[in-house]
């Protein structure tokens, strides 16, 4: 697929002897050392989907890389979603600005329409790249750093949960093999996130070399009273001191996951009791995560990052509006505007407690809206009302922002615990 806009550049599939040289382009999309070995090719393999992996070609030479791969992301009421995931996106700095990731993302959303993808999703590097094709930030991610000597906890209490439960250090095999099972528990019961698949398991306890450097973290695991895993934390600490001998360390969190609240209070209270770790930093949590108030002085968590995080291209509105779940019974009429021409139209939403039907209709919208915007509001996290006063909402009735508020919004926030 050449274009009249860049003469020259090919835009199209990749062929697997083309993978080393498309992982080449990759890195110095984004700004990486530009060279891959033969053994970070190998580990990243399994990635290589035939079809699923786009690059941009130019005298030969690959000029940008897009991947896509098949996803589940939980909405909200639990239904596992049919996702077309966004990653690995760049167009090198020499031929940026002359529609190459337009090209690629319009062929990608095509195929995954084609495929009967109910989303597409992505984690967007910058705010301002992807509103045009129709996403929309469906999630958010707050990150703290815990001063733990403020938090409240005392030098004397003991790492044994309250509730009968234990938390053992375990190691990167034990990660594998318990993992997956406990984080299908955790996701299936979390709007917004999404499915791991066994390679991301592999990648994040050092199994194969994706990356050219890893450090080996600390895997603790919160057992029940009844001896089930239901939490799991990966952590890192840097092993500092002060002048005055005295013990700074930062322990990090790389991803922590918990099945019931008890594994949840279980395992911060413990990263927060570790002798020498005067600093906890949480990873991307939820924005409504319960870390502060966990702390006798939540105060002592001070928010360092907030920021939209999973965005959300709706390609099929029924499917996506049926497969969740609504807080109350009631009727929404939306007029839905889409100038890719992939979910656009005007839907009847037909919500009970039993589940909901969606249909298209004739009658009277009550909201008019892009597609991005029906993304902020379909895991519950956006308010209606705020966008109307935003103006990215028009109400067509008056008090249906309020509805639709009512319908739509959920008592937890959505969070996608992963980065992709
Ligand atoms: C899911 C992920 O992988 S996120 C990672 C995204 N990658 C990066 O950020 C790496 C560094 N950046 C890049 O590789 C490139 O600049 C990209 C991929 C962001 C954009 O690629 P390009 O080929 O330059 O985009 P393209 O020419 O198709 O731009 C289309 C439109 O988007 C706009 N646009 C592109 N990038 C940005 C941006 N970072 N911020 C705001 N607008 C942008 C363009 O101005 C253009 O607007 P117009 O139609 O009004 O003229």
């Amino acid at each position: 697929m050449s274009d009249p806009d860049a003469p020259g550049i090919d835009v199209r599939p990749i062929e697997e002897a083309e993978f080393a040289e498309w992982l080449r382009a990759l890195n110095a999309g984004f700004l990486r050392e530009p060279v891959v070995s033969a053994e970070v090719v190998e580990a990243r393999r399994p990635q290589f989907v035939p079809g699923r992996l786009l690059g941009a070609f130019d005298n030969g030479r690959c000029v940008a890389t897009y991947r896509s791969f098949a996803q589940e992301v939980t909405a909200v009421g639990g239904a596992a979603v049919a996702a077309d995931a966004v990653s690995n996106v760049t167009v090198t700095a020499t031929h940026r600005r002359r529609g190459v990731l337009s090209r690629m993302m319009g062929a990608d959303l095509a195929a995954a329409k084609e495929r009967g993808d109910v989303v597409s999703t992505l984690i967007a590097a910058e705010y301002g790249i992807y509103g045009r094709f129709g996403f929309g930030p469906a999630t958010t991610m707050t990150e703290w750093v815990i001063d733990v000597p403020r938090a409240g906890f005392g030098p004397s209490r003991p790492a044994v949960p309250d509730d009968g439960g234990r938390i053992d250090l375990v190691d990167p095999e034990d990660v594998r093999k318990l993992g997956p099972d406990l984080h299908d528990r955790v996701r299936r019961a979390q709007p917004g996130a999404v499915s791991r698949g066994e390679l991301w398991w592999q990648v994040n306890t050092g199994a194969v070399p994706f990356f050219s450097k890893w450090t080996e973290p600390f895997y603790a695991v919160y057992r029940s009273a009844a001896g089930e895993v239901e939490g799991m934390v990966s952590y890192e600490c840097d092993d500092k001191w002060g002048d005055a001998k005295q013990p700074l360390n930062t322990a990090e969190v790389n991803w922590l996951i918990a099945a019931t609240p008890g594994a949840e209070r279980a395992l911060w209270h413990y990263l927060c009791s570790i002798d020498w770790v005067q600093t906890v930093k949480s990873g991307w949590r939820s924005p409504d995560d319960v870390l502060p108030l966990l702390l006798p002085d939540p105060r002592a968590a001070r928010i360092t990052t907030q920021a939209d995080w999973l965005w959300v291209r709706l390609l099929d509105v029924v499917r996506a509006l049926e497969a969740r779940t609504y807080a109350t019974a009631g009727e929404l009429v939306l007029e839905v505007v889409d100038a890719a021409g992939f979910a656009g139209g005007r839907y009847l939403l037909d919500a009970t407690s039993d589940g909901a039907s969606c249909t298209s209709t004739t009658r009277t919208a009550d909201l008019t809206l892009e597609i991005g915007e029906l993304a902020r509001l379909w895991l519950g996290d956006e308010s209606a009302q705020r966008l109307v006063t935003l103006g990215l909402v028009r109400e067509e009735r008056a008090g249906a922002a309020r509805v639709a508020d009512a319908l739509l919004r959920t008592s937890r926030r959505p969070w996608c615990p992963d980065m992709f």
